[in-house]
């Protein structure tokens, strides 16, 4: 049986080459650039060896012309040209690429990196010009031709006029439109700007004439001077060596490239071999981004190939946990498609992604160890980052971040420590890694429940952001050691003597504590004796479930509706050891109409301890007044 091979409708692939494959029609420079690299290599390699070539690296460039009048744009680059055939074989069949060719043909060394691998870059031109002439003359041959086409209806060749090696690419760009000014791209400004974004590391400089304009002394007009500049940077600063650079220029690079004023607290630069082979460059910035704690802050790292942007913003690159970190990524084996604006499949993104975050943490881990001063620095901008991240990965970035993590405490007057350092001091006998939520240090320190905690010698974590509980409860425990709110209903803190004491103590008012919490009964879900408070009367406690009274604060803050709102199981205790204890036995005993007004206000009173909104502010001012006038 006869094996067929595919036809293709030609005209219609190349509409869709040029229509359907690019989101963004500038790129169209790019892939002319590359072009004009790719054979600049070329004709580079063949010199290495011959040197009947006569030209030196330093010899070739890509030069760039734009004409306003005519609407041209014009390209051109001395490097290897292309004969008849090959401008029929590689212009005149889509997905046909010499450069692909060359390179598996060719032994490439570290020297030369060919970028062009699918042989469908140049169609993109046509995405903005409605004609596209190319002049060249091959190396080695002494006859040059014009290949020209309106990208619709085929191509035409035809022998030329031209003195030197080389191509030169004329786009007669497309008439504006409303929603496309295409003499946009005869702008300087804009053809700065496209080399900067795209091609600023492509290793031959392209050069262009700039204007620029003299303002003389008053009273006189401002003159201007052409000169022919080269756009390009070339070398990236992250193929240098890293001591052949000083912090100076790392931080130049970063403010340039990142557009931030202010100098990055610390840079990470890596040269990485492996199953992934890329250079890194990343920098943690000492400022957060005014929309970085906002829906619009978009993360992700600058990916480049072999010297060409390929996004600005790879987000795969970075855990949502460091979406702070600016930096770029340049990798020559990435699997790029064959737009070149999305990765054909992400293995080596996983990989790289991977490493990165590893190099971050160290990196921090280090900075912690080294620089305090300047890591709770950056702790204060980017640290909530860090316990949101514990919170929305679920626990899974609990092993990353869990010993950068720090929160003020009771044994620093409020200073950063780390939970390392509160695990390595933790007394003999405790238990539990205590923390306190509440809105502020000085609010948490009046809390009833902190003073036993504070006299038994134990250290406690202020928690004043909302996240903070939400954080810890996904954690569970640091080291071994479980984190305990002082609001919860045990914080075991004391000996078994105390606790059975309590316990009889419990079960002989049991009857009272049943009354009181029936005239509470939607409020709370037990009315009970403290083993917790020292000098204060009553306080509330989390009973049970997931949902504190923090985390109940917290959520029902959120804008919801209130079929949503959520509610902490609670229970309010009342101090055995003040004198309102007896007060409330002896009303038990002969005034219970009394003792249920006792237990609203008690309530009441707690709600206000614990930062929370009392529900019915009338009844409870009615109350203190009939007190008051008793
Ligand atoms: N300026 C040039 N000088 C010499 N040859 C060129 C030039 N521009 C294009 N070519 C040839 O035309 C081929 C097709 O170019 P095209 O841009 O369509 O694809 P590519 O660069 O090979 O691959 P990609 O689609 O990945 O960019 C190239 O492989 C190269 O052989």
């Amino acid at each position: 049986m006869e094996t067929k091979q595919f036809k293709a409708e030609s005209k219609r692939l190349l509409d869709m080459m040029i229509n359907s494959i690019y989101t963004n029609k500038e790129i169209f420079l790019r892939e002319i650039i590359s072009n004009a690299s790719d054979a600049i290599d070329k004709l580079y390699f063949k010199s290495l060896t011959d040197t009947s070539i006569g030209l030196n690296k330093d010899d070739f460039a890509i030069n760039i012309a734009a004409d306003k009048e005519k609407r041209t744009l014009t390209v051109s680059d001395n490097g290897i040209g292309m004969t008849e055939d090959e401008l029929e074989n590689n212009l005149g069949t889509i997905a046909q690429s010499g450069s692909l060719a060359f390179k598996n043909d060719n032994e490439l060394g570290e020297d030369v990196d060919i970028i062009g691998q699918f042989g469908v870059g140049f169609y993109s031109t046509f995405m903005v010009a409605k004609e596209v002439q190319v002049l060249t003359k091959a190396y080695g041959s002494d006859k040059a031709y014009l290949w020209k086409s309106n990208g619709v209806d085929g191509y035409t060749i035809e022998p030329a006029e031209k003195d030197t090696v080389g191509t030169t690419i004329t786009m007669i760009l497309k008439d504006d439109t409303e929603d496309d000014k295409y003499s946009e791209y005869c702008e300087e400004w804009r053809i700065t700007q496209l080399v900067k974004k795209y091609s600023d590391y492509i290793r031959f400089p392209i050069k262009m004439e700039v204007e620029h304009t003299n303002y003389a002394e008053e009273g006189k007009e401002p003159t201007s001077t052409v000169e022919v500049e080269t756009l390009n940077s070339m070398t990236p600063i992250w193929k240098k060596n890293k001591n052949e650079l000083t912090e100076e220029e790392y931080n130049k690079f970063y403010t340039e490239k990142f557009l931030d004023y202010q100098e990055p607290v610390t840079h990470i630069h890596s040269h990485n071999e492996g199953i992934a082979t890329y250079d890194a460059l990343l920098y943690i910035p000492s400022k957060a981004p005014f929309d970085y704690y906002s829906k619009d802050y978009e993360k992700g790292l600058q990916l480049y190939s072999s010297g060409v942007l390929i996004m600005d913003k790879c987000a795969d690159l970075l855990p949502d946990w460091f979406s702070f970190v600016k930096g770029v990524i340049d990798s020559e084996d990435l699997s790029l498609n064959i737009s070149r604006e999305m990765l054909q499949q992400d293995r080596q993104v996983k990989i790289i992604a991977k490493n990165v975050e590893k190099s971050i943490k160290n990196e921090l881990t280090k900075l912690l160890k080294n620089d305090r001063e300047k890591y709770e620095k950056f702790f204060e901008v980017f640290g909530l980052q860090f316990k949101f991240g514990i919170y929305q990965s679920y626990g899974s970035a609990i092993e990353t971040l869990k010993d950068l993590l720090m929160f003020k405490s009771t044994f620093e007057d409020g200073k950063n420590v780390t939970l390392k350092e509160y695990v390595s001091r933790m007394k003999e006998d405790q238990k539990y890694i205590y923390y306190a939520c509440g809105e502020t240090k000085e609010r948490i320190d009046k809390l009833p429940q902190i003073e036993k905690i504070k006299d038994k010698g134990y250290e406690v974590l202020y928690m004043t952001q909302d996240v903070d509980e939400f954080c810890v409860k996904v954690m569970i425990n640091y080291d071994g050691k479980t984190f305990k709110s002082i609001s919860d209903a045990d914080i075991d803190l004391d000996t078994e003597e105390e606790k059975e004491e309590a316990k009889k103590l419990d079960e002989e008012n049991k009857d009272m504590f049943d009354f009181m919490q029936k005239a509470i009964s939607d409020k709370v879900k037990t009315v009970r004796l403290s083993k917790k408070l020292k000098s204060h009367p009553v306080c509330l406690s989390s009973d049970g479930g997931m949902i504190s009274i923090e985390m109940e604060k917290v959520l029902n803050a959120m804008p919801q509706n209130d079929a949503n709102r959520v509610k902490a199981e609670k229970a309010l205790e009342i101090n055995p050891n003040h004198e309102i204890f007896g007060k409330l036995k002896a009303l038990y005993a002969d005034d219970k109409d009394t003792l249920t007004e006792y237990t609203k206000l008690l309530y009441d009173q707690a709600l206000l301890i614990e930062g929370l909104s009392i529900d019915d502010p009338v009844e409870f001012a009615n109350l203190v007044c009939k007190l008051m006038t008793k």
